[in-house]
């Protein structure tokens, strides 16, 4: 698949000079900003509400990606709308997302673009009846909570059996991976069928971030 799509997942950014980390990522070539929201019950830490949202929206003009890794989000999803979110990512496990399908479609209906979200454990089987309803299926391949963790190479065959039961629907939903990315699982994840690559320490801990980029988005392609 062409036009692989990077997203550097901001956690992994210097907090105490956030606009100048978004700002140097889209100069650096990001398509999008992956924005990790945790609330502490979801996951166990905590990280951004829809202040810092709405911060990041001042600093850059590309989609912000927003990953809501927090329970009951259908309570929260018109602040995040209003923060300046673009994608509303939510998780397809009921210990996070009460009604799935409901939130789907609220995402829709408040002019956002939907994803869902599978963590490791989580079957294909548990999206297959709101895959019509998004733009984005998000395979975790860490569990979810922490940046700077090893990617989960049994995600593979996961990734490739999702990508096969879009094309047998006609859907062609964005396949994003988020964790442990860098170039040589930016390769495998894109053979197997993904486009969208999230990318925490190997972009911001870098060097040269632009080269980064480069370098996962040349591997991947
Ligand atoms: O969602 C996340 C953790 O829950 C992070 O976005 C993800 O882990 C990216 O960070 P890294 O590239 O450092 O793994």
């Amino acid at each position: 698949m062409s036009g692989v799509l990077i997203a550097p997942s901001v956690l992994a950014a210097d907090l105490g000079h956030l606009a100048d980390e978004v700002r140097s990522i889209d100069r650096a070539g990001a398509d999008w900003i992956h924005v990790d929201v945790m609330d502490g019950r979801f996951v166990p830490e905590i990280s951004f509400g829809p202040g810092m949202v709405r911060a990041i929206r001042k600093a850059t003009e590309k989609p912000l990606n927003v990953h809501l890794m927090i329970v009951e989000p259908e309570r929260s999803l018109a602040a995040y709308v209003d923060a300046g979110a673009d994608h509303l990512l939510v998780q397809a496990e009921p210990g996070s997302t009460v009604h799935l399908h409901r939130v789907l479609s609220r995402i829709r209906e408040l002019g956002k673009r939907p994803g869902v979200v599978i963590d490791p454990a989580t079957p294909i089987a548990w999206i297959e009846h709101v895959l019509h309803l998004v733009d984005i299926v998000m395979v975790m391949t860490v569990n979810p909570g922490f940046g700077g963790q090893k990617f989960l190479p049994e995600m593979l065959p996961k990734i490739a059996a999702l990508r096969a039961l879009c094309a047998g629907r006609g859907l062609h939903p964005h396949i994003e991976v988020d964790g442990g990315q860098d170039v040589d699982t930016a390769r495998a994840v894109v053979a197997a069928g993904a486009d969208v690559i999230v990318a925490g320490t190997a972009i911001f801990g870098s060097a040269d971030r632009e080269q980064a980029i480069a370098d996962i988005r040349s591997a991947a392609a």
